[in-house]
């Protein structure tokens, strides 16, 4: 049973276990080298336990965003890592600070950086497509976890799936907590930040939020995997609006070549408009694209367009160095609507339907970093 008590009506959680330190984080680690990434509000270094020796992520949080105290936002990403932490697909918390303008989480280190790199890379360095099925089974497994634990992420994108490794090809590890929620026993949530190419149909249509719309996020992000682009982007946000209602997706075997079938009819068991018909992430771990990889898989290369040659023998991923320049965030919108969590696939109610709302005050605000 869900302790109430410590979530509020948006599905944040308020209590943590983890002892927030207020002794000076920079008496016990050292940063190192540039900066590993950089959001809205915070800030990733990596850094260096000096009793351990060891290698950490260390994400500077402010505290004061846009005039606002988003302490508990930060509260509920600390209660979400904590409660994924048996899972090795998500990236463990070690230790964390707070000083009077920021809360530092100390996380475990992926240093392979971002799957973005390798998913807009040149060929030599894209994913083949059994590496994404390896990549996939993976994030699913973690996605699963956190469905279990009534959790949702509702920012899967490529910037937030990690590897421990470049050169060889590492494991994932799914960051960015800043948006979870939980689903069980709570009525609303009022704001949502999401990524316009990423979100599902519901989050444009007011309709409820449930795990179904973290599962749209994983067939746009196979999606990206294989083919290096972006399925619903437009030439402008209502354009990409436009497509992700409308579930505007090019299947052709221009974007697809040399990608199996199995592996696009994964992606279309995900890229269902109706979130109850959309594929689960234990419907898609027994999907047979992702266990039956030698008679039907394809091994050249993703990113058919760009591809060389079917058969070129898989090449290692190019070392994708984490202490290079910051990748620039992503544009981010916050839409202020009100949305319902369902426990489930989502089959509750909406708390509010209706047409797509372009002419509405859907998006309040747009920040470009
Ligand atoms: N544990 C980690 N190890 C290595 N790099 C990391 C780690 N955590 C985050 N990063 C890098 O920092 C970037 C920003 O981190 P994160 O997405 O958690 O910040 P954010 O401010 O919450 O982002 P957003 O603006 O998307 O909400 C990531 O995209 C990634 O490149």
């Amino acid at each position: 049973m869900p302790d109430c008590t410590m979530m509020n009506k948006n599905g944040m959680v308020s209590k943590i276990q983890t002892r927030i330190r207020t002794d000076h984080f920079k008496s016990n680690y050292d940063l190192v080298g540039k900066e590993l990434g950089r959001g809205k509000f915070a800030v990733v270094k990596k850094c260096v336990e000096k009793v351990t020796g060891k290698e950490h992520a260390a994400k500077f949080l402010r505290k004061r965003r846009k005039g606002e105290d988003c302490r508990m936002d930060i509260i509920n990403e600390i209660a979400v890592l904590e409660s994924a932490k048996a899972n090795p697909f998500v990236v463990s918390l070690h230790e964390v600070y707070e000083t009077a303008t920021e809360i530092i989480l100390v996380l475990e280190c992926a240093a392979g950086g971002e799957i973005f790199n390798q998913c807009v890379a040149d060929s030599d360095d894209a994913f083949t497509e059994k590496d994404v099925i390896r990549l996939a089974r993976q994030i699913l497994a973690g996605v699963a976890w956190l469905h279990h634990k009534n959790v949702v992420h509702l920012d899967l994108k490529p910037q937030n799936i990690l590897l421990t490794s470049s050169h060889p090809l590492g494991d994932i590890r799914i960051v960015d907590f800043g948006l979870s929620r939980r689903t069980d026993n709570v009525k609303e949530v009022r704001e949502i930040l999401g990524t316009p190419e990423y979100v599902a149909p519901e989050i444009l249509n007011y309709e409820p939020l449930s795990t179904a719309t973290d599962m749209w996020s994983i067939g746009v992000l196979t999606y990206v995997m294989l083919t290096g682009e972006s399925p619903f982007l437009g030439d402008n946000k209502q354009e990409t609006f436009l497509n992700v209602s409308q579930v505007n997706v090019d299947y052709s075997q221009e974007v697809f070549q040399g990608v199996s079938s199995l592996a696009i009819d994964f992606i279309k068991s995900l890229l269902v408009k109706n979130p109850r018909h959309r594929a689960t992430a234990e419907d898609c771990l027994k999907h047979p694209w992702l266990n039956n990889s030698h008679s039907h898989t394809h091994t050249g290369h993703a990113h058919p367009r760009l591809l060389p040659s079917m058969d070129e023998p898989e090449t290692s991923q190019s070392e994708s160095d984490p202490e290079s320049e910051s990748p620039a965030p992503s544009p981010e919108l916050v839409i202020v609507a009100s949305y319902t969590l369902c426990p489930g696939q989502g089959e509750m109610k909406a708390g509010r339907g209706g047409a797509f709302p372009f002419e509405e005050p859907l998006i309040q605000q747009e920040v470009i970093c």
